[in-house]
């Protein structure tokens, strides 16, 4: 019989932790002696999760658009030369944090037409702290978001449970449950789990029939909860894609891309960090600064920022990547040209 090759789908919305799990599942696998793939999918223009996830991990990088939409058609063949060219036990695709998943799933069932692939689970990662913080307004097209991406999955983790107290994170968990009785529930912080736990083993994939979006999946299969009707019909955006299927609009969401030409100050940058409008949600980057001898990743997710010591391989820019709604990326560009001293004030 032809290989099957099984398929994770990593869905969350921007900065809950995809990455940070996509690390600890590459690791586990590499242990068991194991040959994982990546998919990474990112809106913007550079890849920076890329220069986390490790080297030796075959990656297809799909920049500059949503595998949910616009560079959809590409998924199959991403997936297909990956599969020819370097045999992976297992392929995992990670999303953009505003991707729908009922799209992607849509996707990877459309390339499971011509490759022969099993989606074992669909894990979404939910930022606890940001769930609540939206939970209390109740409204806007992040939260709307992220309740269906809570929907779709098959297994669910409430990360970054160091940012709410037990109280908060109890309340959380019996909304998630709510939204989506089905899915296991793994309270984590940074997304510390029991890979066996999560992802179960990948010897059983032959068995499984390769999932199509109009599959009639019992509730407690894999993906039962994201196929079953009520599922799609909770897909209620208005706009329809190429396919017919009711289709989420990303076009509230911009990125801005800054390509830095010289060292900056890190106190400087790190005011300037403080100082960005609540309209930049997530932003990402590598950084030299002037008054430390080191290379930083950068992280800014639900106004936490975070500075990580790296040694990039290879010629990787100094660049931050800024991913929000509406904001004005003029000013965001003369206040990091300032920084840089190209301009006198900020
Ligand atoms: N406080 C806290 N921070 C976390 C936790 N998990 C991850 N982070 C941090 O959150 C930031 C975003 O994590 P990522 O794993 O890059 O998130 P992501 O979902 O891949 O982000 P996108 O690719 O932009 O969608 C990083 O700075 C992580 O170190 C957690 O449990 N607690």
């Amino acid at each position: 019989m032809e290989h099957v090759t099984p398929i994770y789908i990593l869905s969350g919305f921007l900065g809950s932790g995809k990455t940070t799990l996509l690390s600890r599942m590459i690791a586990h696998w590499k242990a068991q002696g194991l040959r994982p793939a990546i998919v990474m999918n990112e809106i913007g223009e550079v890849n920076i999760d890329g220069v986390i996830a490790g080297d030796n991990v075959p990656t297809a990088e799909m920049l500059s658009g949503c595998i949910c939409c616009s560079i959809r058609a590409d998924l199959t063949s991403e997936i297909a030369m990956l599969i020819q060219n370097e045999k992976p036990d297992v392929i995992v695709i990670e999303a953009t944090g505003i991707a729908n998943p009922m799209e992607i799933l849509d996707a990877v069932a459309e390339a499971s037409l011509y490759i022969q692939m099993d989606i074992k689970k669909l894990i979404t990662v939910v930022d606890t702290a940001h769930l609540l913080h939206l939970s209390i307004e109740q409204k806007g097209k992040t939260y709307r978001l992220m309740q269906e991406q809570i929907r779709s999955a098959s297994v669910l983790l409430l990360n970054k449970t160091d940012r709410v107290s037990t109280a908060e994170k109890d309340a959380m968990e019996q909304l998630v449950r709510r939204w989506n009785p089905f899915a296991p529930i793994l309270p984590t912080e940074r997304c510390n789990v029991n890979p066996e736990e999560l992802l179960g083993g990948l010897a059983d994939h032959g068995s499984h029939p390769v999932v199509q979006p109009s599959a009639n999946h019992e509730a407690d299969e894999p993906l039962g909860a994201a196929l079953s009707p009520e599922r799609v019909e909770g897909h209620n955006q208005p706009e329809s894609n190429h396919s017919g299927h009711p289709h989420h609009s990303h076009d509230h969401v911009m990125s801005y891309t800054y390509y830095f030409s010289r060292p900056v100050n890190s106190v400087e940058f790190e005011r300037f960090i403080g100082g960005l409008p609540r309209d930049v949600y997530r932003a990402k980057g590598v950084l030299t600064f002037s008054d430390t001898n080191s290379r930083f990743l950068f992280q800014y997710a639900f106004r936490e920022s975070d500075f990580m010591k790296i040694t990039p391989r290879g010629r990787v820019p100094d660049v931050v990547v800024f991913i929000g709604e509406h904001f004005n990326k003029s000013v965001l560009q003369e206040q990091l040209e300032a920084l840089e001293g190209k301009r006198t004030s900020v």
